[in-house]
C-alpha cells in the first residue's frame, strides 16, 4: 500500500519507499511498505515495539537495502547516492554504544562534518566553528569539551542531534529521539527540531512512542502493525 504525503512537487520527495519489503535473513519483516515524505513535511511513524517502524527508518537513510521494491533518497537509489550532508540520522542505539567513544563532544560533532559548499574542504577553525555553532543550537556548547562518556543521557542525546544538524541536512531521520530524556530535554529537543523545520524547510521522518512529541511536532502520522502501513492520519 503506497501512502502518499503532501502535494507532488517538481523536486524530487527527500524519502520515498514503493513496495518494500525487507528481511533479516529468511524473516520477512516488512511486507510492501509505501511511504512517501516530501520536502519540508513531517512524517511521524508510530506502532508497537517490533512492528518494523526501525527498519523503515534504516531502509530509507540507507542503512539497509530492501529485498524487493525501491527506496529513494532525494530521487536517488542510496547506493549511489552521494550527497550525504543532505541528511541528518538519529538512529536508536543504546547509549553505551555511543558514549565509551573516546571523544569529547566537539570531537564528536567534528566527526560527523562533511565538505562544505559545493565540495569545499573546510579548514581546523571552519569545523571547530560549524561545530560549535551545531552544540549551540543543542544548547550544549558549555559543555564542547567534555568527554561524551561523562555526558548523561539527554545531554548525549543532544549531542547526537548535534552531529545530525552540524551539515544544515534538507532531512533529518530520528529514531525514538526522547528515549531516556526528562521532560525539559524533550521540550527542547522537540521545540529545536520545530524551529529548524520552519526556518529551513527541514523535512523530518520520526520514529516514536511518545504522543507529547506527536502532539509537538504535528504533520502525518502512520501507523505500523507487523510490517505493514495500517493506518494513516494526517
Ligand atoms: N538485526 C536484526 N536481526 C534480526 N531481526 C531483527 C533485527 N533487527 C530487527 N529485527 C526484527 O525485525 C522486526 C522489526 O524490528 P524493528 O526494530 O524495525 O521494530 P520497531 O517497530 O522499531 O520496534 P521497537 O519499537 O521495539 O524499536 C522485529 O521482529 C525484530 O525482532
Amino acid at each position: 500500500m503506497a501512502v502518499e504525503l503532501g502535494t507532488p512537487e517538481a523536486a524530487a520527495p527527500p524519502v520515498e519507499l514503493r513496495d518494500v519489503r525487507f528481511s533479516y535473513g529468511r524473516e520477512e519483516v516488512l511486507h510492501g511498505v509505501g511511504l512517501v515524505v516530501g520536502a519540508g513535511e513531517i512524517c511521524s511513524i508510530v506502532g508497537d515495539n517490533g512492528a518494523g517502524k526501525s527498519t523503515i527508518a534504516r531502509l530509507a537513510v540507507g542503512e539497509l537495502a530492501p529485498t524487493a521494491g525501491t527506496v529513494r533518497l532525494f530521487g536517488e537509489n542510496p547506493a549511489r547516492f552521494g550527497r550525504w550532508n543532505l541528511v541528518g540520522y538519529v538512529p536508536q542505539l543504546p547509549p553505551e554504544a555511543v558514549s565509551r567513544f573516546p571523544a569529547t563532544a566537539l570531537e564528536l560533532v567534528s566527526a560527523f562534518q562533511g565538505a562544505g559548499a559545493r565540495g569545499r574542504r573546510l579548514s581546523r577553525a571552519e569545523r571547530r566553528e560549524r561545530s560549535l555553532d551545531a552544540l549551540g543550537r543543542v544548547g550544549m556548547d558549555a559543555h564542547a569539551s567534555r568527554m561524551v562518556r561523562e555526558l548523561s543521557g539527554g545531554q548525549l542525546q543532544r549531542v547526537r542531534l548535534a552531529c545530525a544538524l552540524v551539515n544544515g541536512p534538507g532531512l533529518l531521520v530520528l529514531d525514538e529521539p526522547t528515549n531516556g530524556l526528562d521532560r525539559e530535554s524533550r521540550e527542547a529537543l522537540c521545540s529545536l527540531v520545530a524551529s529548524t523545520h520552519a526556518k529551513r524547510r527541514l523535512t523530518v521522518l520520526l520514529v516514536t512512542h511518545d504522543q507529547r512529541v506527536l502532539r509537538s511536532l504535528g504533520g502525518s502520522v502512520l501507523l505500523v502493525e507487523d510490517g505493514r502501513i495500517v493506518r494513516r492520519e494526517a
